[in-house]
């Protein structure tokens, strides 16, 4: 990952795709933490009612960090298992920035990444039991929906397509 370029300023960006249950979050921890980078999940934006469309907000942070300034932005509570309006976050400027979850390799943001990381698990129905272990019976039905909605954004948007890495989950 280091021996590619940093296409957002000074900053390695790493986006971490694919379905939800697939493994994006625990691989990107790893990764993150091998890396030594900062890790912005994309859930400290998403709400169930709102799956994509808040890309301003993390554009924004994104655009402060390629020109080597500090960002701040209010995170998504789910600790609960519904979202709600949390703390704020400063990001500072860093070598390597992963963020990861749905539509972090989007389109619109694929000339600033460093890689593109698509992350699997081809079983549909075993990706909705993993999420619903995660995060428990109550979402179940908006797990359901966001898979439903996921599938169309990834088909429009071609994610995998543009990926540099795809892991595989199992
Ligand atoms: N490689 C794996 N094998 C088995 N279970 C996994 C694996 N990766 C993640 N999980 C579990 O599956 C669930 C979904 O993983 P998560 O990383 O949250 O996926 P995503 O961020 O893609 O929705 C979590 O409960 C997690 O502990
Ligand atoms: N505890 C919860 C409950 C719901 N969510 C919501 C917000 C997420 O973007 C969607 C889908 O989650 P998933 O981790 O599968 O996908 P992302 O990696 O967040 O894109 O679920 C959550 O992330 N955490």
């Amino acid at each position: 990952m280091t021996e590619r370029p940093p296409r957002l300023g000074r900053t390695r960006l790493v986006a971490v795709d694919g379905p939800s249950g697939a493994g994006k979050s625990t691989f990107a921890k790893t990764l993150a933490a091998q890396l030594n980078a900062t890790l912005i999940p994309t859930d400290h934006f998403a709400t169930w009612d709102d799956p994509v469309a808040w890309w301003p907000r993390l554009r924004a942070v994104l655009d402060k960090i390629a020109e080597n300034e500090e960002a701040t932005y209010r995170m998504t509570d789910w600790s609960e298992g519904f979202p709600k309006p949390g703390e704020d976050r400063t990001i500072r400027p860093t070598e390597i920035l992963v963020v990861e979850g749905v539509s972090s390799a989007r389109k619109s943001i694929a000339d600033k990444l460093t890689a593109a990381i698509w992350v699997e698990l081809e079983d549909a129905d075993e990706r909705l039991e993993r999420a619903v272990a995660r995060d428990g019976e109550k979402s179940r039905e908006h797990l359901t929906r966001w898979q439903a909605f996921e599938r169309g954004w990834f088909a429009v948007d071609g994610t995998k397509a543009r990926a540099d890495y795809v892991v595989t989950s199992s």
